[in-house]
Order: structure tokens, then sequence, then C-alpha cells
């Protein structure tokens, strides 16, 4: 028999739930018993539902209060002093290292979050000592979970993240020098002990994930896996599933004789189908192919036919015990439940699936292998329909789009002169001061925002009223950011329910949900919205927002758009359409919203594109020469069409662009925002090592954290930059958008940010 499995369940719930329990946990409002039980409610509903639609392998821990990597810091008591020592119940330790702590005479900052592989999700970096040890956790969470289904009939398989993993994936603390990898063998017996606690509670599998198998590995990281995979194969542990995903592992075959003792090893085919062949040539005599064919990344309905034949080709060479099918990754990237979309239209719902139907999806492919196809004739029929409907639907076939992508010239995506020239026309146009302040664009999204917008989405307020709020809430922003003294300032976004839901819910060519959630980090969640066809603008989408805010401050404001790789990779892109179409599509709907903002009298556009990192492929090479081409491509030619004295900005909430240095500066923008309060600032040696000539904001402070950061730290910090950047380069704002703030906070640490940029001022000018 072929089972079928599923390697994690989103954790949020049908409505946000844990979200919801969450925040009102920190905000006092929830006790912690409160929020334990309702975590408890959500797992025991998504075994429930798995079991119910008949998965035979059902994972636990999968469930995080805030991410499985913090999870798994805590779970190994690698938990940096300035936590433990502040001796807070371990839960909010756990959130301590999630998000800061500010209260009761503790004051630490978040550990550093950083995107998971190529995904909107962000993991808690763990973050090692020179000295650092390991112990397990006294009650550890894989066991009481893995005990908790079992105590309401339901096996589960534990999953757990790798040893190699989960130290490749850290880094060593602020100060320290300790090189990862290299506490491998302090880690293994932790894991060796945890998977011997597993196998008592009756854990007969556990799902092991290791994917940093898809990267380019160092030699040392790779020769890891030998040592660690015979510890953890021993007899009398549970078996292993060692899982890959979001790429393939062809290129690290030679670690595989290393994972012989594992029982199974999961592959992405979704994103690699083609590396079936040779992982099954690679398995061992005994070992099983966890197929990877319902996929955990987006929210298209899995064409059957072709998963069968994926699925059939691997029992053909290895017999039915042999072959699971399985979801391609964790389905923590998808929504809920379709369940809960009544509003869309009917033709596209018909191609969707998210996390509830993905789990029966995995289920009747299975059974077709198992049983035969006639088994589940009635599903497969009605699947084939949405193919062919999908298919030959006219909404992805738009002439005026697909002419105007063909009329695109080089020249379309170059500025007028080169960055001297443009720097003395904005110098006179703009008129700034040296290290001029700015923020990110948004402003607290208050609680009042969120429902004037729901009462308008409900139609209980008139799109009139709602407009009224909305100038309402620019122009006290406005008056804020006067009150600070910042120089170039923003609208705020309070209009914006997302950075790309916004523009996404605006563009022809566009889906979006009411309720498909997806977790990006801690309680925060976003609702991409899926691209189902041609990309155009049907009408300007900013312009009288940003020209209002222009319109009551004398002072620079800077319009504010989301660039196209990140409305395309923060959406449920197509899958039956190159990426570089979709993304063209885009640059030219956001080239005419530039254009139109310019001539309502914006100067300053900030074009975001935090998302352009994350599109890198993971292996370096040919691929990811081939992505920024096309993706810097697309950035310049939605940024090009103004005049030399308009300030085209770019912003970048991470600080790892070393590797692709080369495509920022190609971007051209005169200046850019990136995040680097909690990373080193000798991360910016790579724009003195370039001569990179154009302007930089690196963040002065983590926006992530209610933290309010003092002048003298970021002095500090901006004293740090300036060794690697030139005064006349540097800008002084926030890592990132401060939507998920308060305003109390906020006002403080703009405060600070700012008397800081003018001590430096005067410094600079004595
Ligand atoms: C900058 N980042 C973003 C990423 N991806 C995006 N798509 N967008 C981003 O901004 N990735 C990287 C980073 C970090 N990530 C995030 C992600 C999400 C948030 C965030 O604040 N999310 C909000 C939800 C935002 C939103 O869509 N809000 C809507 C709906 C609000 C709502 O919950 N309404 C209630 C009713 C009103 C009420 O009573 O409150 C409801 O529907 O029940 C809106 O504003 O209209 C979150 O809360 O998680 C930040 C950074
Ligand atoms: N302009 C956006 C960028 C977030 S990456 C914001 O300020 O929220
Ligand atoms: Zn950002």
């Amino acid at each position: 028999m072929v089972q079928s499995s599923v390697l994690g369940f989103p954790r949020m719930g049908a409505n946000r739930d844990l979200k919801k329990a969450n925040e009102a946990y920190w905000a006092d409002k929830l006790s912690r018993d409160e929020l334990v039980k309702e975590a408890k409610r959500l797992r025991l509903a998504h075994w429930q539902i798995q079991k119910d639609a008949g998965v035979d392998v059902i994972p636990s821990n999968d469930f995080a209060f805030y991410d499985h990597l913090l999870d798994h810091i805590q779970l190994f008591n690698a938990v940096p002093e300035r936590y433990s020592s502040a001796k807070l119940d371990a839960l909010d330790e756990y959130f301590a290292m999630g998000r800061g702590h500010q209260k009761d005479g503790v004051d630490v900052p978040s550990l550093e979050m950083v995107k998971w592989f190529d995904s909107n999700y962000h993991y808690v970096k763990p973050t090692l000592q020179d000295n650092q040890t390991f112990t397990l956790s006294s009650d550890p969470k894989p066991v009481r979970e893995f005990l908790e289904a079992k105590e309401a009939g339901i096996i589960t398989r534990p999953v757990l993240v790798g040893p190699v993993s989960f130290l490749h994936l850290g880094k060593a603390d602020r100060g320290q020098s300790v090189d990862p990898i290299s506490l491998i063998s302090k880690l293994v017996p932790v894991y060796v002990e945890l998977l011997k606690k597993l196998k008592e509670a009756g854990a007969e599998t556990v799902q092991i994930d290791e994917p940093i198998l898809v990267q380019d590995l160092p030699q040392k990281v790779k020769d890891a896996f030998k040592p660690v995979y015979e510890a953890l194969t021993a007899s009398g542990l549970p078996k292993l599933v060692l899982a890959t995903y979001f790429g393939d592992v062809v290129h690290n075959f030679d670690v595989f004789p290393a994972l012989q003792g594992v029982s199974a090893i999961h592959v992405d085919l979704v994103r690699n189908p083609e590396q079936l062949e040779a992982v099954v040539g690679k398995l061992g005599p005994n070992q099983i192919l966890s197929a990877g064919v319902v996929d955990g990344r987006n929210i298209w309905k899995t064409n059957f036919k072709r998963a069968i034949e994926t699925v059939e080709s691997a029992i053909q060479k290895l017999g039915k015990d042999r072959v699971i099918v399985a979801t391609s990754s964790s389905l923590l990237h998808t929504p809920h439940s379709l369940e809960a979309e009544k509003k869309l239209d009917a033709e596209v719902k018909d191609w969707f699936s998210f996390a509830v139907q993905k789990v029966s999806e995995v289920t009747v492919i299975a059974k077709a292998v198992t049983e035969g196809p006639a088994s589940v004739r009635e599903a497969l029929e009605a699947n084939a329909k949405s193919m062919e409907s999908r298919a030959t639907s006219k909404r992805t076939n738009n002439k005026d789009v697909k002419d105007r992508q063909a009329g695109v010239k080089p020249a379309d995506l170059e500025r007028q002169s080169p960055f001297p020239q443009r720097l003395a026309a904005q110098k006179t146009h703009l008129k700034l001061p040296i290290f001029p302040t700015t923020t990110i664009g948004s402003f607290p999204q208050t609680k009042e925002i969120r429902i004037q917008r729901n009462k308008f989405t409900k139609g209980e307020i008139t799109a009139e009223e709602y407009e009224r709020f909305i100038e309402k809430e620019i122009e006290e922003v406005v008056r804020i950011q006067e009150e600070l003294d910042l120089d170039v300032l923003v609208h705020g976004e309070p209009e914006r329910n997302d950075m790309v839901q916004y523009f996404g819910e605006r563009l022809d060519g566009y889906s979006f949900t009411t309720n498909g959630w997806v977790q990006s980090y801690g309680s925060r969640c976003v609702r991409p919205p899926i691209v189902v066809g041609d990309i155009s603008r049907p009408a300007a989408m900013t312009v009288k927002e940003s020209k209002y805010a222009a319109s009551i401050s004398k002072k620079p404001m800077k319009g504010m758009l989301t660039g196209p790789i990140t409305c395309l990779r923060w959406s449920f892109p197509r899958d039956d359409v190159h990426q570089s179409v979709q993304a063209q599509q885009l640059a030219l709907a956001i080239r005419d919203e530039v254009v139109d903002l310019e001539a309502a009298g914006v100067f300053v556009i900030q074009i975001d594109e935090p998302a352009l990192r994350e599109g890198l492929p993971l292996r370096a090479g040919e691929e990811r020469e081939k992505y920024l081409s096309w993706a810097v491509d697309s950035f310049k030619l939605s940024a090009a069409g103004v005049q030399d004295s308009t300030q085209i900005h770019s912003h970048f909430c991470y600080s790892e662009f070393q590797d692709f240095f080369h495509a920022i500066a190609a971007l051209d923008a005169d200046v850019l925002s990136i995040e680097n309060s909690k990373s080193d600032a000798k991360l910016l040696k790579v724009f003195e090592d370039k001569e990179y000539p154009r302007h930089i904001g690196p963040g002065v402070y983590d926006i992530h954290s209610p933290r309010v950061p003092s002048q003298q730290e970021i002095e500090e910090r901006i004293s740090e930059m300036l060794q690697w950047l030139k005064p006349e380069q540097l800008w002084i704002n926030p890592d990132c958008g401060l939507k998920t703030r308060q305003w109390k906070e906020t006002k403080a640490a703009l405060t600070n940010m700012v008397n800081s940029a003018k001590s430096y001022r005067q410094k600079h000018s004595a």
C-alpha cells in the first residue's frame, strides 16, 4: 500500500486563531493557561482534519507559537545568556527571543529573523556562542505534542529540524566567532536523547528536515552528515524520514552514502520533478522514497494525472511499499482552507486548493496508485475538468498586455542621465540636509484603521466616508512627521491592508481571497493575492493619497510603491507562465503609476523590492544570473520613466546582499534603504569595496520589536556605518516600515533617530 503523508500543517487556524491568542497574551488580555489551551485546541483540530481526510502519516511538532526554529533553540537550551539570565517564565523567554522584551526592568532585543529559504516565511536564527553547550529541555516539546496526539487517538510522525540544518542556518552571536557547524558533536547527543524519548513515547518514525541539502554546501557541512546520521540511526531509535524541499538534491549526492541508515528520503518533485530518476537510483536497497507531489508553496490544484504518473514511475522501480505520496514541503506556506472563500469567482475558485484541500489531494493520489484510478474516478474526472478550464480560460490571453510587452525597448529601462547628473538635479530640487532622515513608508496600522477598513469592506460605511477617514489619518501622520522634524515625509500607507495585497486588488489579472492568510513571522500573517491571468493597471492605484499628502506639507513627500518582483513573489504566482513574463507585466503597470505620481507633484518615489533577494535561486550559478537579469530589468522598467530631478528610492529589508551586490548596484536606484540594525555593520564594507556611488540608508533600528532604541545606541550604529560609507551617502532611517508598531514607541524611537541625525549633522559641520 502506498501511504499518504503531510510534512506540516499551517498553525494559525481557520481564522488566524493563533495570531489572535498570541497577541491577546502579549497585551495581557489572555492568560498563559488560556493561550496554552488555545494552542492545544488548534493542534487537535489540525490533526483531526488530517485524520478525517484519511492521511496515513500525520505530522506533530509542526506547531509553534512563534517559529519552529525558535522552538528548537529552546528545546536544546541554546538560549543566549541575555535571555536566560532574565529569569522569565519559559514561554516569555521564548517570546523575548522572538520579539524582544522591554518590561519590568528587562530590556532585550529579539534574535535576528531571516527568510526561510526562498519563501516569505521568516525564522529566528539560532545564535551561538564560542562556548556553546546544548542540553535537552526538561519537558521536550516534540515528546509532549506526540503524547498529546496519542492521547487523542492519533499516532503522529514528529517533525524535527535536523542538526546539520539547525547549525548551518544559525550564526555566531555578535562578538563571537564560533563556526556553527563546529558545534555538531556537542549537539548530536542531545538529538539522540530526544529520539530515545520519542521512541519511549511510542513514535516509530520521525521526520527530520535537512532542507539545506538543496543548497550549495561547504565541504565541512557535507562531512558533518556522516557522523550525525550514524548516531541518529543507531538501533533502538525511531526510523527516520529525512526531508528536503524547495530544490533538488542531486548536486549533494555525495552526502547520500552518509544517509544510508535513514529509512526514507523525501524530495520535492513539484519544484524539481526531473530529480526523481536520479534520486531513485541513489536510494539504498530498502530505502523508501517520499515523493513530494502536492505543492506546499502554492495554491493551485494538483494536476492529478501528472502527479499519479510521477508516483507510478517511482513505484515501477521501487514497488508500492517503498513509495509514500506527500506534500512537497510543509503546508505552512498555504492558507488554511478554501471553504472560507465565499466571494471568489467560481471559475478561479475551481482552480485552487488550500491546505485542507491539499491534505485530501495526497490521499486521492495515494489511493489512485494503491487501488487503481477507478477507485477515485470521480475525483480524477473533476480534477481533469479543472485543469482544462484553467488551460483554456480567457484570463490568460490579454492581447493588449502581450502587445505592450512585445514593444518594450532597451531604452525604456534606462534613466535619462547617469547618477551624478541626477544627483545634482535632485539636490537643487529637493534641498535636503546631509544625513537626511526618512521612514520606509508605513506608520502604525492602528486598530481603528483596520476597523474602518473592515466596515468599508463590509459596506457599513461609504467609499466617501472611508476616504475622508484615510485623509484624516494621512493628515495626522504628516503633522506628526513634521513635529518629529523628519526630512522626507511619507503618507503612512493607512489605506493599505498590505503592501502587495493592496496592489493585487487594484490590478487586472489578479484574484484575492477574504481569508487566505499565511503566516509570515510570529503572529503576522499575509493574504497573498493570486495571479490568475495577464496583469494590467486599469487605473491609478496610489496617486490620490500621495498627492493629497504632498499638498499638505512643504517638505518633500515620498510616494510609495511595491516593485514588480515583490508583487510577484509575495503573491501566489501563475505556474503556467514564466515568472519573468509576469514580472514584466507588473513592471509596466508600476511604471505607469510612477509616471502618474511624478505628474501629480510627487518627486521622491520609493519602489520597494524587499523580495528581490528571496527570489534568488537557492544555488549559485547560471539560473541565479538569469533570474537577476530579468528581475533587475523589471525594476528598471518600472522606475525609469521619470525626470532626473525625481529621486527614486528602493527598499530591501534584509542585509545579506553580498552574493548579489552587482544586481543591487544595477538597479540604479538613487537611494537604497536596507535592513542593518541587527547585523554587523561591517557587512556594509561591500559598498566601500565596490565603490558604490549612490546613496544608502542602512536601518538604524529594528522595527520588528516594540523596544525603543536609545539615541546613544543609534549614534553608535551610525558611527559604525560611517566606517564604510561616506557621510554624503548616508541616509538615516529605520530598518523597515512601522505598520506593526504602536504610536507610543514609534514616536519615541523616531525622536531618538532624528536627534541622532541632528547630532551627526552638527559633528559634520564642526
Ligand atoms: C514587510 N513584510 C511583508 C511581507 N509580505 C507581505 N505580503 N507584506 C509585508 O508587509 N514579508 C516580509 C515582511 C514582514 N511581514 C509582515 C507581514 C505581515 C504584517 C502584518 O502586519 N500583517 C497583518 C495583516 C495585514 C492586513 O492584511 N490587514 C488587513 C486585515 C486586518 C484584519 O485583521 N482585519 C480584521 C478586522 C479588523 C479588526 O477588528 O482588527 C479581520 O479581518 O478579522 C487590513 O489592514 O485591512 C497582521 O495582522 O498579521 C507585517 C509584516
Ligand atoms: N513601504 C513598506 C515597505 C515594507 S518592506 C512599509 O513601509 O511597510
Ligand atoms: Zn521592509
